[in-house]
C-alpha cells in the first residue's frame, strides 16, 4: 500500500498513476465535505477536474490509515508541511517519507526534506520533484522526475509506465531547484504579462538560472543536479507554460489583473525565504530579491523592471 498526504492536484495525480499501476493507494485529505464528495463522485473535481479515481484509491480523513504503507508521499503546499508534520508527523509509520512539494519553509528557511528529517529521523527522507503538471501525470502523458534521497527499490516502486524516475543523492540540489524555479517563473510571467517580449523572457530565465546555481552551490548542491530535471527542466516548463500557476500569477501581475488568492502559488513565500537565505549568505540574487520586494509591496512593478535593467554592466 502507498499513502499520499494531501488531496490537491499533485497528490491526487500521483495517487491515480500509482493506482493504475496496480498499487492500493490511501489518500489523506483534511476536509470531510471534500472527502465525501470524492467518495461519492470518484473524482476530485475541485483540484484535478476530469480525472476518475481508480477503485483502488481510498480517501480518508485519518492519517493513521496510511500506517504500514511502503512509502508515504507528502503532497501539501510547502508552507503547510511544517505544521502538518508537527501535528501528525510523529504518528506516520512507513520506512519512507517522500516530500512532493516545492519551496523553502519561511519559518525555518529549510526545504521539505530537512523538515521531514527533523520530525522523523528514523525514516528515510526523500524528495520527488521535476517538470510535470499534475494534469499531465493523471492523464498518463509521459513525464520524468527526479527522486532524490531514495534507493533503487523506491525508484522502482514509484515509477509507472508513464512516470519515469531518475535517482539522485543530492537532496539539497533537488529541493533548491524545485523551489527557486517558481520564483523565476513568477518573474517570467511578469515579463510576458507586461508585454516585454520573448527575448526578455529568455534573458530572464538564463540570468535566473545563474542565480539559482549560485545559491545552490553555496549551500552544497551539485551543479549537475541544477542542470537536471529538478532544476533546469522544471525552470523551462514553468517559465514557458500557461499551465503553471506561478507563471500565470506573474502574468496577471504584469498585466495589472487580479488573481484568485486561493490558488497555490509556491513562489510567493519561497521568494521571501530564498531572499532571506541569500542575504544571510551574501549571495547576489537580483531577480529573487526583486520578486520578494514586489511581494512585500516594497517596490512597484515599474521600479522593479527599471532596477533590473539599470544594474551595472558586468561579465556573464
Ligand atoms: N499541481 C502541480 O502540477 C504540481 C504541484 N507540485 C507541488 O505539489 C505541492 C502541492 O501542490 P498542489 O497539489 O498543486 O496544490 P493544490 O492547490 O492543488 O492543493 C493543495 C492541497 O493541500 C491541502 N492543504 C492546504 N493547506 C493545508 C494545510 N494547512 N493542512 C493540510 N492540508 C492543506 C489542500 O486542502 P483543501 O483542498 O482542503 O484546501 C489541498 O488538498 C506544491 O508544493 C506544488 O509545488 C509539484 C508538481 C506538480
Ligand atoms: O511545479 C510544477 C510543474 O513542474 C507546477 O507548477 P505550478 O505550481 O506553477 O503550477
Amino acid at each position: 500500500m502507498i499513502g499520499v498526504i494531501g488531496a490537491g492536484a499533485f497528490g491526487t495525480a500521483l495517487a491515480v498513476t500509482l493506482a493504475k499501476k496496480g498499487h492500493e493507494v490511501r489518500l489523506w485529505a483534511r476536509n470531510s465535505d471534500h472527502i465525501a464528495e470524492m467518495a461519492r463522485t470518484r473524482r476530485n473535481e475541485s483540484r484535478l477536474p476530469g480525472i476518475s479515481l481508480p477503485e483502488t484509491v481510498t480517501v480518508t480523513p485519518n492519517s493513521d490509515d496510511l500506517n504500514g504503507a511502503s512509502v508515504i508521499l507528502l503532497s501539501l503546499p510547502m508552507q503547510a508541511l511544517g505544521a502538518f508534520l508537527a501535528a501528525q508527523g510523529r504518528n506516520l509509520d512507513s520506512p519512507w517519507l517522500v516530500a512532493c512539494c516545492k519551496g523553502i519553509d519561511l519559518k525555518t528557511l529549510t526545504g521539505p526534506v530537512e523538515l521531514i528529517r527533523l520530525t522523523r529521523p528514523a525514516c528515510g527522507a526523500a524528495i520527488l520533484t521535476g517538470p510535470s503538471f499534475a494534469a499531465d501525470i493523471a492523464r498518463g502523458l509521459p513525464t520524468a522526475l527526479t527522486l532524490a534521497g531514495g534507493d533503487e527499490a523506491l525508484q522502482i516502486l514509484l515509477s509507472t509506465p508513464t512516470l519515469r524516475l531518475y535517482r539522485s543523492d543530492d537532496t539539497t540540489g533537488a529541493e533548491l531547484g524545485g523551489a527557486m524555479k517558481n520564483v523565476v517563473a513568477i518573474a517570467a510571467g511578469i515579463v510576458i504579462g507586461a508585454g516585454l517580449g520573448d527575448s526578455a523572457r529568455a534573458a530572464l530565465m538564463t540570468r535566473g538560472y545563474a542565480e539559482m546555481l549560485r545559491l545552490a552551490l553555496a549551500l552544497g548542491a551539485r551543479a549537475e543536479t541544477l542542470a537536471g530535471l529538478s532544476g533546469l527542466g522544471d525552470l523551462v516548463l514553468t517559465c514557458t507554460s500557461a499551465q503553471s500557476r506561478n507563471f500565470r500569477f506573474g502574468q496577471a501581475l504584469g498585466s495589472g489583473q487580479g488573481f484568485d488568492p486561493l490558488v497555490t502559488v509556491e513562489g510567493l513565500a519561497t521568494a521571501r525565504a530564498v531572499a532571506a537565505v541569500a542575504r544571510q549568505r551574501q549571495i547576489d540574487m537580483p531577480i529573487t530579491a526583486m520578486i520578494a520586494a514586489l511581494v512585500e509591496n516594497q517596490i512597484t512593478l515599474p521600479e522593479a523592471i527599471q532596477a533590473l535593467m539599470s544594474r551595472p554592466l558586468k561579465q556573464e
